[in-house]
């Protein structure tokens, strides 16, 4: 399909979930500061909860290691209790959003048609959107894995410029995969994966679909990265568990290091 695998940098990103105080959020991200050193062509992220955002931003800054939110309102200010802009996040340092994450959208009413606003308004303000699509476990038993897909990707992704879709990060996290210690096979997710690629060349023609960035995520460890990373279209990883001790995330992204 004429995609240039090696033009795309290899992106680990560490969703730290509802965990971490401030001062545990200061201990962990001492303890993965180390790995700038040896990062080398792996764009590393780091995703704390709110609360910690502008800590970790200290603690890293002068490092090449990013730092993103989990979520994100759309409007830049306003009466809106309870929730955090893009403007906001910018103005603290964070360069990533992870934004339609499956645990938001069962537990908090996160729809499509949110997450396509939510990604409109954080590339407006020059962030990173890393958009989280996947299917359940029923999805997939009745064999509508790539259905889901595209339902997810086509309302989550509609109405972009070509150069915003190539520039985006897409996190393929099949729901049964997270925190299960389930891993999709490599094959299963590489040939999703690859589905999420087609439909963006599909959409958005060849050069975005060569750029745009799509990670695998769920029960990612240091042991099974180098197979997930070895696939055409795997660029990168979405490390929930793992990523809470330097060690295990560290040793993820040594892995992807490789594939570099
Ligand atoms: O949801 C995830 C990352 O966003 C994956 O979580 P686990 O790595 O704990 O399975």
């Amino acid at each position: 399909m004429g995609v240039d695998v090696t033009s795309r940098r290899p992106i680990i990103a560490g969703n730290w979930k509802m965990f971490k105080t401030l001062s545990e959020a200061a201990a962990l991200v001492e303890g993965v500061k180390p790995l700038d050193a040896v990062t080398g062509g792996v764009d590393v992220v780091v995703c704390p909860p709110f609360t910690a955002l502008d800590r970790v931003v200290g603690v890293l800054r002068g490092t090449g290691i990013a730092v993103g939110a989990q979520d994100v309102y759309w409007e830049d200010s306003g009466a809106f209790t309870g929730e955090i802009s893009p403007v906001m996040l910018k103005d603290i340092g964070c360069r990533y959003v992870i934004i339609g994450h499956s645990e938001r959208r069962q537990f908090f009413g996160e729809t499509d048609e949110k997450v396509n606003r939510k990604i409109k308004a954080v590339l407006k303000h020059g962030l990173v959107p890393i958009m989280c699509v996947g299917e359940t476990l029923a999805e997939r038993e009745a064999g509508r894995t790539e259905e889901v897909i595209h339902t997810q990707a086509s309302a989550g992704l509609a109405g972009l410029a070509p150069d915003q879709a190539g520039g985006l990060v897409i996190a393929y996290e099949p729901v049964w995969a997270i925190g299960t210690g389930k891993t999709a096979s490599d094959q299963d997710a590489q040939q999703v994966i690859a589905y999420i690629r087609s439909l963006v060349r599909d959409w958005y023609g060849a050069p975005a679909a060569d750029q745009v960035r799509i990670q695998y995520g769920g029960s990612v460890k240091p042991n099974n990265t180098a197979g997930l990373m070895a696939q055409p279209d795997i660029d990168g990883a979405l490390v929930g568990g793992a990523s809470l001790e330097a060690a295990s995330f560290t040793g993820i992204v040594q892995a992807a290091h490789d594939k570099s």
